[in-house]
């Protein structure tokens, strides 16, 4: 590949090059050489800082297998443990208590509770969709998934089934009740919706007129008053919208004509260039960052089949109402953008050094999105992602405060270069990893003046913790990890240490993936639990979750929750839940594991590798649908195939399993896998040629070279065999 030579002899790929000359930089006021000059000015001074953070990852990690190996810590005792991780620096002292600062905050982060969406960025037609899944229909949220049951003839069909519908009018009903209650009477009873003397007032069946109990709670509308055509209300800071329409085929089985409740939905959207993307060389990274700077500039189009229909998916624009005042009002139609960066350890060949060595990836996403996202603070878009000019990067994978502390410096860096006030680039923290939730108010203080969020929930946290313990014994099974103590206080003092750190108003406290994404009506009963731990947003898989995943925060007002806790937390008596976060989650029942619990375990595990390994070596999917063991499908991610391999090595450390087990239990998961996938074109089966298939190697050498893997990661095995695909079949 064509390369160019900057400064300090760094090389960059052409395509990369030609991206940011030719695409990135005309309107940005920014010089070509100038650019290139900050990335090897950049690259020269945190490289050799990152490559330290890794060393310092490495011996740590050293030091604790030491420990747990030798007889000397045996039986193991959990007071000399916590001694033993404060001698070796991985515990810190937690200093002063402090507020952070961060400002020129949107409000979708700061002040208004509501759903994360979280995207694949390699992906153009799912990243603008999730762009606009700031607002998502409620009846097809409904009509289209398992919330609303399917029995006595409620099925989904293929053409509109009334008997289904009515059950999605019920429901959305009994949603505006609770939500815009009303003076009297109910929603259900409605038979016109209009406008008397500015208030939203509803005829009911009795002829009985009657408006919102708040009246204040009516900010909008379209349409006659007598007639409107959609009513905008507000609850908890989110929008919802009632659209009317008499000709419409739901609307004119409707009493009131009502043919839609449309939602606010996904208030933020994470762009995601991490675990759910396979992004492994230059040309990978420059579709990706092509894909941000589409979204930056406002001009991102995607030409998709819908059936046998074509169409062209764009950036939403903004939705228009006139006020009860019959003011001009404009809301976004689109939800706030984040971009995730890759973490500290992986390299780009998008950039070499002089010696030809890759540059640290996570630096050169720092550069290139932060340059990108200039399009957007510059009005270079028909579209403003943020209003308070502001970036948003959210920073994966990182180990402790002094890893923070360089992502830090790292933004401080790109600011200066690019021109930007301190701190215009915010940083989500995420904790999900154990260094970082055992110091995380240390953590905190090291982007104190632009951390944008905090959260938890995260599957790399349960892979962390099987490698960092990896010697200490075998694990619990994957379903029991969710009782132990560690993950219980990693939620509870992730919240607690957001709270007294004055996130509230500033910054998000977030909690993690929904991971099961076709059983839509276990999220809705369960997901309320986030709100209710006294999180501002909870990520969620696709845009029809966060439909329905923001009504539990019209449930729970969630400033009200955290009011409460902080109460709570101020009481005279030490919080003391480390030791919990530290202690170790070992399977307590070996003994009593039967054989039959063993292997399903591990054929579970090695079904969701596999399936997810396949797509992401042969296909370049970074993300995928794959079913477990019971048929269910899971959200699989990099994240997710880290606690599969990471457990799967663990057990066969400690002898719960055999090579020879985990050897027949891949060879015969294989076919029921390719069996899986059979009705995809592009996909490249395993079992007809075991030895040779690509994919099903890297199975095998993520189980068993799992334990040298740095802190049990997969994205180093997973780009070397997706770079063989490439070079093999793809070159
Ligand atoms: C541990 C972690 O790091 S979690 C964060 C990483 N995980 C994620 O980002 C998960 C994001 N979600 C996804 O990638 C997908 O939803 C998957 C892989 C789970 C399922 O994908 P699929 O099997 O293709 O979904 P399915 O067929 O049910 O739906 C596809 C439709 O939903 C849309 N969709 C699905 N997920 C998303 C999403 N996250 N954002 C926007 N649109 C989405 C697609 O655009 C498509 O609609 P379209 O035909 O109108 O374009
Ligand atoms: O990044 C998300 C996770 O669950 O890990
Ligand atoms: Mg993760």
């Amino acid at each position: 590949m064509q390369k160019t030579t900057i400064k300090h002899g760094y090389q960059v790929a052409g395509c990369l090059f030609n991206l940011v000359n030719h695409e990135v930089l005309p309107g940005l006021n920014i010089k070509a050489e100038h650019f290139w000059d900050a990335v090897a000015e950049v690259l020269t001074e945190f490289t050799p800082r990152n490559q330290q953070l890794l060393a310092t990852r490495a011996s740590l990690q050293a030091q604790i297998d030491v420990w747990h190996s030798d007889s000397a810590n045996q039986p193991f005792n959990q007071e000399r443990y916590e001694l033993f991780l404060k001698e070796i620096g991985y515990l810190l002292e937690e200093k002063a208590d402090f507020t952070i600062s961060t400002k020129n905050v949107d409000d979708e982060v700061a002040r208004i509770a509501g759903p994360q969406l979280v995207v694949p960025l390699m992906n153009a037609r799912f990243a603008l969709n999730a762009a606009n899944a700031r607002w998502g229909s409620l009846y097809d949220a409904l009509y289209g998934t398992d919330v609303i049951g399917d029995d006595n003839g409620a099925q989904q069909s293929k053409d509109f089934n009334p008997v289904r519908g009515r059950r999605v009018q019920a429901y959305a009903r009994r949603f505006l009740d609770e939500t815009l209650p009303l003076t009297s009477g109910s929603h259900i009873d409605a038979v016109l919706y209009h406008i008397i003397n500015k208030n939203f007032t509803v005829t009911l069946f009795s002829g009985e007129q009657v408006q919102l109990q708040d009246s204040e709670q009516f900010v909008g509308y379209n349409g006659a008053t007598d007639a409107p055509t959609e009513l905008l209300c507000r609850h908890n800071g989110l929008h919802i919208e009632i659209q009317i329409d008499k000709d419409n085929i739901v609307g004119k089985t409707d009493a009131a004509f009502v043919k839609d409740v449309v939602l606010e939905s996904a208030l933020t959207t994470i762009q995601d260039c991490e675990d759910s993307i396979a992004a492994v060389d230059a040309m990978d990274k420059t579709a990706v960052y092509r894909n941000w700077l589409g979204l930056m500039k406002g001009d991102l189009a995607e030409i998709i089949q819908k059936g046998n229909k074509t169409i062209t998916r764009t950036l939403n624009p903004d939705r228009s109402y006139l006020s009860p005042n019959r003011e001009k009002i404009s809301l976004s139609g689109r939800s706030l953008q984040f971009i995730r960066n890759v973490g500290h350890l992986m390299t780009t060949d998008a950039i070499v050094n002089k010696n030809g060595d890759k540059v640290p990836e996570g630096i050169v996403d720092g550069l290139i999105t932060s340059l990108i996202s200039l399009h957007d603070l510059n009005g270079n878009s028909k579209f403003k992602n943020s209003q308070q000019g502001s970036i948003y990067i959210v920073k994966p994978k990182m180990h402790g405060p002094e890893e923070v502390k360089f992502s830090h410096d790292l933004f401080s860096a790109i600011e200066r270069h690019l021109g930007l006030a301190e701190n215009t680039i915010k940083m989500g923290i995420m904790d999900e990893e154990r260094r970082t939730s055992a110091n995380l108010k240390e953590c905190i203080r090291a982007a104190q003046t632009r951390v944008a969020f905090i959260n938890t929930g995260f599957l790399d946290r349960t892979g962390d913790e099987i490698h960092t313990s990896m010697l200490a014994g075998a694990m619990a099974q994957k379903e029991w990890m969710k009782d132990e103590p560690w993950i219980k206080a990693y939620e509870l003092r992730n919240v607690r240490i957001g709270l007294q750190a004055g996130f509230q108003g500033k910054a998000q406290i977030g909690k993690g993936m929904w991971a099961i994404p076709e059983q839509m009506s276990a999220m809705v009963n369960s997901k309320i639990a986030h709100p209710l731990s006294g999180a501002n947003c909870a990520w969620v898989p696709s845009p029809t979750a966060a439909t329905l995943h923001v009504m539990h925060y019209h449930k729970v007002n969630v400033q009200a929750v955290q009011n409460a806790m902080q109460a709570e937390f101020a009481l005279p008596g030490a919080i003391d839940d480390l030791t919990d976060l530290l202690t170790i989650p070992l399977l307590k029942n070996q003994a009593e594991l039967s054989a039959a619990a063993i292997q399903k375990e591990l054929d579970n595990n090695i079904q969701g590798l596999l399936g997810y390994v396949v797509r992401w070596v042969n296909q370049g999917i970074g993300c995928s649908k794959v079913p477990d063991i019971d048929n269910v499908a899971r959200m699989e991610d990099r994240a997710t195939l880290r606690i599969s391999s990471q457990h799967i090595c663990n057990w066969l450390h400690h002898g719960v399993i055999s090579e020879s087990q985990v050897h027949e239990s891949l060879q015969r998961m294989a076919p029921i896998v390719d069996q899986q996938n059979s009705a995809d074109d592009g996909y490249i089966a395993m079992s007809s040629d075991l030895e040779n298939s690509i994919a099903f190697k890297a199975a095998g050498e993520l189980i068993f070279q799992g334990k040298e893997q740095a802190s049990g990661y997969t994205e180093p095995l997973l780009h070397k065999r997706r770079l063989e695909v490439k070079a093999e079949y793809l070159s």
